[in-house]
């Protein structure tokens, strides 16, 4: 099945203090449920540009839907969430995003306080659906992104403690941040202690190229559990403030994995909630320092997000070329949007005529999604295939039976190392991580040495050359000293040359001069003496 990605567009309405600040200048306008045009107010960039003949004052943008001021959070999650949520209690995954400007209303409709958003509806729908089929146990558990676990008692106790630390009491949610490009798990109990550093998590691979991080995944019963644990996470997202805004600047991820046990088979099915950080550019929050490395690498993960979409809607079913990899927030999703799930995007706008530019520019991005083809299987579950692993990470299971030949031989030595490898490091026991960098460390030594002798083996070539090219250039200067010094001796041969044959012509007129002139003495006297 193949159908473009589903791009909704929400429009908040005007809060009273931006209505006394002018801001409402008729900048959008709805013209129907999917086509809204975006007039550029006096003022802004846009019209500045329009003004000197360079692009338009007035943009037209297509949407799957579009939800106006007036829209409900209950209209939004009918029209918009339901048939993902249909979609994944049927086995498919799913991933729904915000993006737009900070204080566009994003957070607002992923999971506002005062009514209820999408993600409270998605947790309520989950349980009316599951109702007394819930697995009350609490012996499995997912296991790197796609399989299950089944804990020994000594780990379900740790759950329990896990818990407890949180609540003081079978769906897993875990609820994690990216900030400045680190993953921070927002359901780590510690993170209460102002004193404590927060642990910040590896992306790893699973092997089959999917990535996941190792959360916090919480086993939970019913409602009110999930609505504390979201309180719990939202108290642990303590954003820094930018001159924009307090908690634009990290993208939150709230996920909920649904286990379907079948006798001794369990199939996993996600359901992702991201609310994105504040889409605005560098310039617009005259930051610097720490804030500017914050909206770079804000800028940077929205950035691959926009290349991987722009990539997305080019490239067709083959998606090897797409640059998932460039930042933790596009990996993490990647999967969604290479057919194993289904992705959808909420564009969340404010009607302020002072952030016209930025709106423009959310629009322009949601326009390249809303082209983005997406390619859903059928069953998605099937492509998964989760499996079920003992509590020592390998699998239990063979074509639905126990066989423990099989489990032995089924990870490798050399699998479970590399596994090991990609492992998230934070959560390790203390002597284990000292051999980890005990181990890193005579690495590093290794490779700075090769890079030192590899630097002085450059430098040695460096410097023969240098002299070699030197010694090719005195050569050079020695030569042409020499040429010029046989240039002179020659040039004053010729002057000597010159000036004898001169001297001699000389003379030798002055002689003919002389002999020209000449009277004999006795002729000389004769002739005076007739004078007188
Ligand atoms: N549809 C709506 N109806 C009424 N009020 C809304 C609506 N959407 C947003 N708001 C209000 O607008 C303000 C900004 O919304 P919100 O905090 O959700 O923005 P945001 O895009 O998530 O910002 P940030 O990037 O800083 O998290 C809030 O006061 C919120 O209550």
């Amino acid at each position: 099945e193949q159908q473009t990605m589903s791009v909704y567009l929400r429009v908040r309405p005007f809060s009273k203090e931006e209505l006394s600040n002018n801001e409402d200048q008729a900048c959008v306008v709805i013209e129907n449920s999917q086509t809204v045009t975006l007039n550029a107010p006096k003022g802004s960039a846009t019209m500045k540009s329009r003004e000197k003949g360079i692009g338009m004052s007035l943009h037209k943008f297509y949407f799957s839907q579009i939800f106006g001021p007036d829209t409900t959070q209950a209209e939004l999650f009918e029209n918009t969430v339901k048939s993902q949520m249909s979609d994944f209690l049927d086995g498919k995954n799913a991933l729904i995003f915000t993006y737009g400007v900070t204080n566009a209303g994003k957070t607002f409709t992923i999971q506002s306080p005062k009514e209820p958003g999408i993600l409270p509806r998605v947790l309520e729908s989950t349980f009316q659906y599951i109702g007394e089929h819930q697995y009350r146990g609490m012996d499995l558990k997912p296991y790197l992104r796609n399989g299950v676990q089944s804990l020994d008692f000594h780990q379900v106790k740790q759950e329990r403690i896990t818990k407890a630390a949180i609540f003081a009491s079978f769906k897993e949610v875990a609820f994690f941040e990216i900030y400045n490009e680190y993953v921070y798990d927002l359901l780590q109990p510690s993170l209460c202690s102002k004193s404590k550093k927060r642990a910040c998590l590896r992306v790893c691979d699973d092997g089959a190229g999917n990535a996941y991080v190792k959360l916090i995944w919480i086993n939970i019963h019913n409602l009110g559990e999930a609505s504390k644990l979201l309180h719990f996470g939202n108290k642990n997202r303590s954003a820094a403030a930018t001159k924009m805004n307090h908690s634009s600047s990290r993208h939150s991820i709230f996920t909920m994995k649904l286990l379907r046990i079948n006798g001794g088979t369990a199939e996993r099915v996600s359901f992702s909630l991201c609310d994105l950080a504040g889409s605005e550019r560098c310039n617009k929050t005259k930051t610097f320092g720490e804030r500017l490395k914050e909206a770079g690498n804000i800028n940077n993960s929205l950035l691959i997000l926009g290349k991987c979409i722009t990539a997305l809607r080019n490239s067709g079913p083959d998606t090897r070329s797409i640059p998932f990899r460039e930042s933790k927030l596009t990996k993490l999703f990647q999967a969604f949007f290479c057919g194993k799930g289904r992705p959808s995007m909420i564009v969340n706008i404010n009607q302020c005529a002072s952030t016209y530019d930025e709106t423009l520019h959310v629009m322009k991005f949601s326009a390249v999604a809303k082209q983005v083809v997406q390619v859903i299987p059928d069953k998605a579950l099937e492509s998964l295939a989760p499996r079920l692993v003992g509590h020592d990470g390998k699998p239990l299971l063979s074509n639905g039976v126990f066989d423990s030949n099989v489990l032995e031989s089924y990870l490798s030595e050399d699998e479970l190392l590399d596994e090991e490898e990609e492992a998230d490091m934070s959560l390790l026991p203390q002597s284990e991580l000292l051999n980890v960098v005990e181990n890193l460390r005579t690495k590093l030594l290794a490779e700075r040495r090769k890079n030192l002798l590899q630097e002085i083996e450059i430098r040695k070539e460096m410097g023969d050359a240098m002299l070699q090219q030197l010694m090719e250039s005195e050569e050079l200067r020695r030569q042409i000293e020499e040429l010029k010094e046989s240039y002179r001796d020659k040039l004053e041969n010729t002057f000597e040359m010159y000036k004898d044959a001169i001297k001699e012509h000389a003379y030798h007129s002055a002689m003919t001069n002389l002999e020209d002139n000449y009277v004999p003495l006795d002729e000389f006297t004769a002739e005076q003496e007739k004078v007188e």
